[in-house]
């Protein structure tokens, strides 16, 4: 087991580094990041993702490249537009909004900046990562849309919330930490709480594992990425790849937010798409960014026997 801890670009989800270990078996290497917050049973699935790329490999992919969406962080206007026109030609944008510590002008300032940087043909999606109570929700969805909102990721913290605000305005709502953190990722589907699932490989515990709650969960699916490395992100890569059918742009674009990456070529945008393949772990490229994998060893043995 290798580690590494890669400088963010811009300070997001309160993370200032990314922090994870990287295992290497006969079907490739695997990314096991989850976040410092996260006990060992939540761990397990990020486990479970790193031993499939590793030991078992990925499904047959039907499609070899995913349009993806740049993702704005919480930043100011002028920095949204700077990441909208250096994001190598993607026309959907993810903007981050109520960060904590910030106002609800600033929110507007920064989905403005962001329309306005991609144009009326470009699509804007907001992710509140919970951030809002049901009619906080409703006003500033009611706000936003003026510049045209593809849809809102998680609007606020838990499902009963999510379809209340789904029947009160006409934006589609995407669930997001309601499926990855869920005990019941389909309660969502049940409470008729969201029109779009946003899936994540590491939390939901391998491809094959997202691969099959995408086929239960009968919404259309939005890949993202947990900010991972360029094999973190092959893993997501290869779940759009195999996905019957792909409606959406994914937030598979994070290379972007971080200083560097651990392998040689790195997943990297071209006209708003990512090429599907599998990058291995360069060794120099690796060395800028490698920390003692002691810790990652421990947490990988908690982890174990934490199964779902
Ligand atoms: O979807 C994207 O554009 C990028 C990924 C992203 O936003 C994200 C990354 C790490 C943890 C949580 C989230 C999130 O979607 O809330
Ligand atoms: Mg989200």
């Amino acid at each position: 087991m290798r580690a590494f801890s890669i400088p963010m670009r811009t300070r997001f989800r309160g993370l200032t580094r990314r922090d994870g270990a990287l295992i290497e078996g006969p079907a490739g290497w695997g990314e096991f990041s989850p976040f410092a917050e996260y006990g060992p049973a939540e761990a397990a699935r990020w486990l479970a993702a790193a031993r499939e790329a590793a030991f078992t490999g990925f499904p047959e992919p039907l499609r070899d490249r995913i349009p993806v969406n740049v993702t704005v962080p919480a930043v100011g206007p002028g920095r949204a537009r700077e990441i909208v026109l250096a994001s190598s030609g993607c026309r959907t944008a993810k903007v981050k909004v109520a960060e904590r510590g910030q106002d609800h002008r600033e929110d507007l300032e920064r989905v403005e900046a962001v329309r306005d940087a991609l144009g009326p043909g470009g699509r804007v999606r907001i992710d509140v990562n919970g951030g809002w109570d049901v009619d906080t929700a409703v006003r500033m969805i009611g706000m936003l849309n003026r510049f045209d909102l593809e849809y809102v990721e998680q609007p606020c913290a838990t499902v009963e919330e999510l379809a209340l605000v789904r029947r009160r305005v006409d934006v589609p709502v995407a669930a997001d930490e309601s499926i990855r953190r869920a005990e019941d990722p389909f309660l969502v589907r049940k409470a008729e709480a969201a029109d779009i699932a946003v899936l994540k490989v590491q939390p939901l515990g391998g491809v094959a594992a997202a691969l099959e709650v995408a086929e239960q969960i009968g919404l259309p699916v939005v890949v993202s990425s947990a900010v991972e490395t360029s094999v973190g992100l092959a893993a997501g890569l290869a779940l759009a790849a195999a996905l019957p059918v792909l409606p959406y742009a994914c937030g598979l674009a994070t290379l972007q937010l971080l200083e560097g990456d651990v392998a040689a070529d790195p997943l990297t945008v071209e006209d708003g798409m990512i090429a599907v393949r599998r990058p291995s772990v360069d060794e120099a490229a690796l060395a800028r960014f490698e920390v003692d994998a002691e810790g990652w060893r421990l947490r990988a043995e908690q982890a174990d026997g934490h199964g779902r």
